[in-house]
């Protein structure tokens, strides 16, 4: 395997590096701070990108890495990330969703305490000389009203934190089931503004998505209880800055922490930091530990190690996961079904409606879904230059395309212990190719409807003529005249319609001189000549 270029841009723990670096295919170069003109003109070298928060990678920077594939986003926040640029360019986006949640829900509690507490302004205010006992009052967060919004693994975590704390938790999260709340103790609200009536604090853990962006508005300030605390340790957007500025100024709330900026680093001119110090900041620290550090460090290393090395897709975040095992396991699948798909662009109507593909016996206990995406992406190839579709951008270019695919298990008999059936449907019409296993040997047995069998790589011709004798000998002879060696034949008679399907495997491709005898030759329909 030639070497895969890996570029860090953002600091990520040496274990992880080191990791990367041991690997005899591997190359890593770490360079952090980048200036977003300096990424763009490096950015072609690598094959693979790793980030935190800091890097930006835009739809310049994904469209100017030709050879990237995968990007591994240390940390779980990809709006840095423009996914859309890397799905359509077909580059894999891994980030690692597990290893900082203990640290941000520690981060963000110690930041709800601290607001209550006042205790980074009272520090301040002893290293200025002063003794404000009076000043520095604070709540005890016992007993009252906690809104988490977002309730995923950080703010499942920030919510044990504060039950502990006596804190009585209202959960909004469209995607939180009443069980899961029941399980975690927590009031489901219907709505966001449900959440934050009569709510003394709130937590922020969402995403930044449109739907997000400004949850935290002026509106909704109002709905919580006057003096209410409002911690912020997802992403800046999620509230409106300026909104929130005045609503602390005017002592509508208690105050606010935040450790995520609209811009980051924020600028200080902004109001936000116009507060009377009720406002509390930290750098975007969520994830700063040791243990979070290592863990997602070592663990984006590890996935795209994988990647690179076995195929395997792990945590991809515009794509399913495929475990190395998985990988190693459907690995032959993934050829046949290439073929296959290769085989439906060249023989099946154009403009299809629809990519079908129907999973027969054993095949179907495994990750099918991986083995369509390959169909797809075998069908595909002809469409785009060569290497621009991929298993990460098939499914888009195939809605672009408006090409449904559509995958079904059959627990109907087939005349093999397993089988892969691959069809294109346009309107009543129905194209039919077919493959399984002979043995070990992966072999193509349908198409067109008609049983043939023969091997998935190589360069055929596919003859279809009318059922009568000599036609065999004709293409023989065309071949023989052209120093065409056949190296294998598979003939299938539909003896009701009067026609044979002619599957010829050829030591080297027909050319169109080739291509163009033989149809011009008499009682033969078809010839396609396929490379696989
Ligand atoms: N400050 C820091 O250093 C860190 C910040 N983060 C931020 O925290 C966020 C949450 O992280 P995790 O809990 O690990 O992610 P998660 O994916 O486990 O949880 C996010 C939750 O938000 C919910 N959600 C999505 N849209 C929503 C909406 N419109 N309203 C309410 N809930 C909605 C989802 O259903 C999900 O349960 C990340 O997206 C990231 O932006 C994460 C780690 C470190
Ligand atoms: O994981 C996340 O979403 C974070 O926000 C952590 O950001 P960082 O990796 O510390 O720049």
């Amino acid at each position: 395997m030639a070497t895969k270029r890996i570029l860090v841009s953002d600091p990520i723990s040496e274990k992880g590096v080191a990791l990367l670096a041991d690997h005899p295919e591997l190359e890593v170069d770490v360079n952090t701070g980048l200036a977003p003109e300096e990424l763009l003109k490096i950015i072609p070298q690598y094959d693979g990108l790793i980030v935190r928060s800091q890097t930006t990678a835009t739809a310049e920077v994904i469209e100017a890495a030709t050879k990237l594939k995968a990007i591994g986003r240390a940390g779980v926040g990809v709006d840095n990330i423009d996914r859309d640029a890397a799905t359509n360019n077909g580059v894999v986006v891994m980030n690692t969703p597990t290893g900082n949640t203990i640290s941000t829900a520690e981060h963000a509690f110690s930041l709800l305490l601290s607001l209550a507490r006042h205790i980074p302004q009272a520090h301040g205010s002893i290293l200025a000389g002063r003794w404000d006992r009076k000043k520095y009052q604070g709540t005890e967060v016992n007993g009252k009203r906690l809104a988490v919004i977002g309730m995923g693994r950080i703010g499942a975590e920030f919510a044990k934190r504060a039950q502990a704390f006596g804190m009585t938790v209202v959960a909004y999260d469209p995607f939180l089931s009443a069980a899961r709340a029941e399980a975690l103790k927590v009031e489901l609200a219907e709505t966001v503004d449900q959440a934050l009536t009569g709510a003394d604090c709130v937590t922020l853990h969402v995403p930044m998505t449109p739907d997000t962006k400004h949850i935290i508005n002026a509106d909704r300030i109002e709905l919580l209880n006057k003096g209410a605390l409002i911690v912020n340790c997802a992403r800046g957007g999620l509230i409106d800055e300026v909104a929130l500025a005045a609503a602390v100024k005017s002592g509508r709330i208690g105050g606010a922490a935040l450790d995520v900026f609209e811009n980051e680093p924020p600028t200080l001119d902004q109001a936000v930091f116009d507060s009377d110090e009720r406002i509390i900041f930290t750098p975007h620290l969520g994830a700063s530990t040791n243990e979070a550090q290592e863990n997602v460090g070592i663990q984006v290393a590890e996935q795209l190690r994988d990647f690179f090395t076995q195929g395997a897709i792990t945590n991809a975040v515009n794509m399913p996961s495929l475990d190395a095992k998985t990988a190693e396991e459907i690995g032959d699948y993934l050829e046949l079904a290439t073929s296959l798909g290769k085989l439906l662009s060249k023989l099946a109507p154009h403009q299809p409606d629809s990519l079908r593909v129907t999973y027969y016996g054993a095949v179907s206990e495994l990750e099918t879904s991986a083995i369509t995406r390959t169909a797809l992406t075998g069908y595909l190839t002809a469409s785009r230059q060569e290497g621009q579709v991929n298993l990460v951008n098939c499914a888009a270019i195939a809605k672009s395309m408006g090409l449904q695919i559509t995958e079904s298990t059959s627990a109907e008999e087939a005349d093999f212990t397993e089988l892969i059936k691959a069809e294109i449907v346009k309107g009543d019409e129905v194209y039919t190719v077919a493959g399984t296993f002979v043995g070990s040997a992966p072999r193509i047995v349908n198409i067109e409807g008609q049983a043939v069998e023969t091997a998935i790589k190589g360069n055929f011709i596919i003859v279809k003529n009318d059922d009568r004798p000599g036609i065999v000998g004709t293409v023989g002879t065309v071949l023989a005249d052209k120093e065409i060696n056949i190296s294998n034949m598979s003939l299938s008679r539909n003896k009701d319609l009067g026609y044979a399907v002619n599957v010829i495997q050829l030591d080297s491709a027909a050319d169109e001189s080739v291509i163009n005898l033989l149809t011009e030759a008499p009682g033969i329909l078809a010839v396609t000549a396929v490379e696989l």
